[in-house]
């Protein structure tokens, strides 16, 4: 895909969809759920290896429950991760591009559900009512990498840089863009240097598939380090393979402020997929459950943050397929006035 039709790429997408798309909810916390034990530096890759049917089943029930974007499982499978467990850089990558074809074996048997369903329950007037979607290949930052909750702190040390970063990603961004996936959704990033590394990245390699970028933060100005949403929202904003900026696994309370700060500095289409406002507990690697924000709550919010700009929203950790139902239903009304 080149530049021009990258640049209406999400804007044609949210038309298709009425002007609002849904994405998917949590994937490690659905796999947890169903009872993978993800207690290992590859979160949910892990289930790449053994479980593969576990992962097609959690990307078809988000499917089920409306989400029009599904992201793969691929946040925590780096080929460097992957080495460290003895598996080959070409095993390696062809897990990587495994996520991303378990996530379009989901979408096939969606597809093919929803054209063998009755006519009642489908059509709707306009056609047999089979929701679009998009495959998202997911790159998690190098706070992720590291499995001790950076990601939510993005503090990586002096020694890290935008080139180190880059090389950091470079081959499995190559990987993911030749996959099958319709885009690359990098999430969960936490600083400055890392938003600076993927926009370089994505030039240098002529990525060929467009990307989103999602940050996370702890306050509702910043992002997770403490560089500010404004400034990183910016620097994505000037890379023209980037078709959408947002925010992901953050606290609901911060959403509507930070929305407001990225929509003054883009006008690329906003996304928003929070957690449900647990803290994650890099330690000892748990969510702490005080702070969480009950599912009608959270949906409570889905208007505001349309209000204030977001046109694509689903869920991340702690969500599960009924928020992402309930999000739909919201949308869908939303829809239907534009
Ligand atoms: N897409 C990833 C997941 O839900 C995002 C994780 S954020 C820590 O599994
Ligand atoms: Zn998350």
């Amino acid at each position: 895909m080149g530049l021009k039709s990258g640049s209406t790429f999400l804007g044609d997408f949210l038309r298709q969809c009425g002007g609002y798309a849904v994405i998917d909810g949590g994937l490690g916390t659905e796999l947890e759920r169903h009872g993978a034990d993800l207690n290992d530096p590859l979160w949910s890759a892990k289930c790449l290896v053994s479980s593969s049917h576990l992962i097609r089943r959690v990307h078809l029930d988000y499917l089920e429950a409306g989400a029009n974007i599904i992201i793969s499982s691929s946040y925590q499978a780096t080929l460097q991760g992957f080495e460290a467990k003895g598996i080959s850089r070409e095993e390696g990558e062809a897990l990587l591009k495994r996520s991303v074809e378990i996530a379009c074996e989901a979408r096939n048997i969606y597809n093919d559900r929803a054209s063998k369903g009755s006519w009642d329950d489908y059509y709707d007037g306009t056609g047999l009512k089979r929701n679009p979607v998009l495959v998202a290949a997911s790159v998690g930052s190098y706070g992720a990498y590291l499995a001790d909750g950076s990601e939510y702190s993005g503090i990586y040390g002096d020694a890290i840089t935008v080139k180190t970063l880059k090389d950091f990603h470079r081959r499995r961004v190559q990987v993911l863009a030749n996959s099958g996936a319709d885009l690359i959704a990098f999430e969960t990033t936490p600083n400055k240097i890392e938003a600076q590394a993927y926009a370089e990245l994505l030039e240098e390699e002529a990525v060929s598939i467009p990307a989103w970028l999602s940050f996370s933060s702890k306050d509702g100005t910043n992002v997770a380090s403490g560089d500010s949403i404004a400034e990183c929202a910016s620097i994505v904003d000037s890379c023209n393979e980037v078709v959408g900026i947002g925010i992901n696994c953050t606290s609901p309370r911060y959403i509507e402020g930070l929305i407001q700060s990225i929509r003054k500095v883009t006008s690329k289409p906003i996304l928003v997929y929070p957690n449900s406002g647990e803290t994650y507990d890099g330690e000892k690697k748990e969510w702490v459950a005080s702070r969480g924000v009950a599912e009608e709550d959270f949906v409570s919010y889905v208007d505001k943050w349309c209000e204030a700009g977001a046109s694509l929203v689903g869920g991340c950790c702690r969500t599960t397929p009924n928020t992402i139902r309930a999000i739909s239903k919201v949308l869908s009304l939303r829809s239907h006035r534009v």
